[in-house]
Parts: C-alpha cells; sequence; structure tokens
C-alpha cells in the first residue's frame, strides 16, 4: 500500500502550524502524521493525538530496532520522529499524509518519496516578522524564543532544497497558495 505525501517545514514562528491546520479543515484527503517525541507531554497533550510520547531511552530503543522512517534531535537532548507504522497507518486508510517536520526531516522525507511527495518550505518575510510572530504568540519563554530565532537563519538556508516555497506575509494569500500546491499535487 503506497500513496502520497506533503510535508511542510520552516523555522519555529513562520506560520507552519496555522497553515498546515488550515489545510486540514478543508478536508482534501489529507491526514497529519503524528510525530513521536522524548518531550514530555504538556498540559492536556495525549499519547497517540498530538505525539506519541516516549522516554528518551524507549526513544533510541526505537531508533535501534529500525522503527523510523526519520528522526532528528531537533533541540538538543530532544528527539523528533516519524515512527515507518504511522505512515502506513494513514495510507492504509486511503489518505495522503501530512507532516511538519523540522527542515532536516523534511529534506529526508523528500529523498526517500521523490515523486510520491511534495515538499514545502514556508517562510517568513524576515527575521524580524518571524521575531514578532514568536513574541505575540506567547507560547515560549524569552530564553525559547532566541534559541528559535538563533537557529531560523540556519534553517533558512535549506529552503531552496524544497520543490516550493510559500512566503507567509499575508495569511490568507498564504493559506490559499498552500491550498492550491497541495490540490494541484494531489490530482496529479
Ligand atoms: N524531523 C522531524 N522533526 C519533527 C517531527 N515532528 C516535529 N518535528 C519538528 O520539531 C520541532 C518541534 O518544535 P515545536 O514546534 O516547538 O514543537 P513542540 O514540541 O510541539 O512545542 C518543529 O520544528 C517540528 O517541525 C518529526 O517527526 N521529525
Ligand atoms: N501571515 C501571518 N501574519 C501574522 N501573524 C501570523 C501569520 N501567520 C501566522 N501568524 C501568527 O504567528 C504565530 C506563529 O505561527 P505558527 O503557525 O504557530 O508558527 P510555526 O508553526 O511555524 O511555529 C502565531 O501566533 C500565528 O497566529
Amino acid at each position: 500500500m503506497t500513496g502520497k505525501v506533503i510535508i511542510f517545514s520552516a523555522p519555529s514562528g513562520a506560520g507552519k502550524s496555522t497553515i498546515v491546520n488550515y489545510l486540514l479543515s478543508k478536508n482534501l484527503g489529507l491526514e497529519f502524521s503524528i510525530s513521536a517525541t522524548c518531550r514530555p507531554p504538556r498540559g492536556k497533550e495525549q499519547h497517540g493525538k498530538e505525539y506519541y510520547f516516549f522516554t528518551q531511552d524507549d526513544f533510541k530503543k526505537k531508533i535501534a530496532a529500525h522503527e523510523f522512517l526519520e528522526w532528528e534531535e531537533v533541540y538538543p537532548g530532544c528527539f523528533y520522529g516519524t515512527l515507518q507504522k504511522e505512515v502506513e497507518r494513514i495510507w492504509a486508510k486511503g489518505q495522503a499524509v501530512l507532516f511538519d517536520v523540522d527542515v532536516k526531516g523534511g529534506v529526508n522525507i523528500k529523498k526517500k518519496f521523490g515523486d510520491q511527495a511534495l515538499s514545502i518550505f514556508i517562510q517568513a518575510p524576515s527575521i524580524d516578522i518571524l521575531k514578532k510572530r514568536l513574541i505575540s504568540r506567547a507560547t515560549d519563554s524569552p530564553e525559547k524564543i532566541e534559541e528559535r530565532i538563533a537557529k531560523a537563519e540556519y534553517e533558512m538556508s535549506f529552503a531552496s532544497q524544497f520543490d516550493t516555497i510559500i512566503v507567509n506575509d499575508n495569511l490568507e494569500t498564504a493559506q490559499k497558495e498552500a491550498e492550491q500546491k497541495v490540490k494541484a499535487f494531489l490530482a496529479r
């Protein structure tokens, strides 16, 4: 059983989650790939909903057992990855898989799936705007925001390795552009 995959990557704060959630609300035949992580759940987060939560030990065992399609140490000591069986679960339902992964993960998944995959890089108009968005989102401490900004320039350097780049300046325009690109790819 094989199908299509759509990959979204971006520096933190560029608007990727907002655009991904918009696409998921459109009933385009997409299902979100739930990632595995070894960060602890926050608030009401549940295993198998936002993420599959594992201890760092269990995560490493799964790496050794080749259960991951890909994984990255996204922040120091903090692993995120996609379980092979997550993709199979979604394809078995006849849906296309929608990935929200870091830039390296995005490039690796595209390499694995080739023409079966559409990789989209979401870019903020500038680093300054990125910073403003992270501050106004108010989900991260000032230290975390600085960590994310510091990483953003490095992440931007991956943009050219994606099939397409969407600059998220006006949100509605970016959402429509993403929707049109995804629909065209799914119709192929
Ligand atoms: N490579 C890879 N990156 C992932 C995966 N899942 C999430 N990420 C990335 O890990 C980062 C998670 O950071 P953040 O958005 O702060 O997520 P949070 O842990 O839910 O607060 C983002 O860049 C995600 O795109 C995955 O399965 N593989
Ligand atoms: N085009 C836009 N203009 C202004 N604010 C935006 C735009 N796109 C997203 N945002 C806001 O910026 C913040 C970061 O967006 P989010 O989707 O959480 O980013 P990411 O998932 O890439 O980290 C959120 O508060 C979101 O509402």
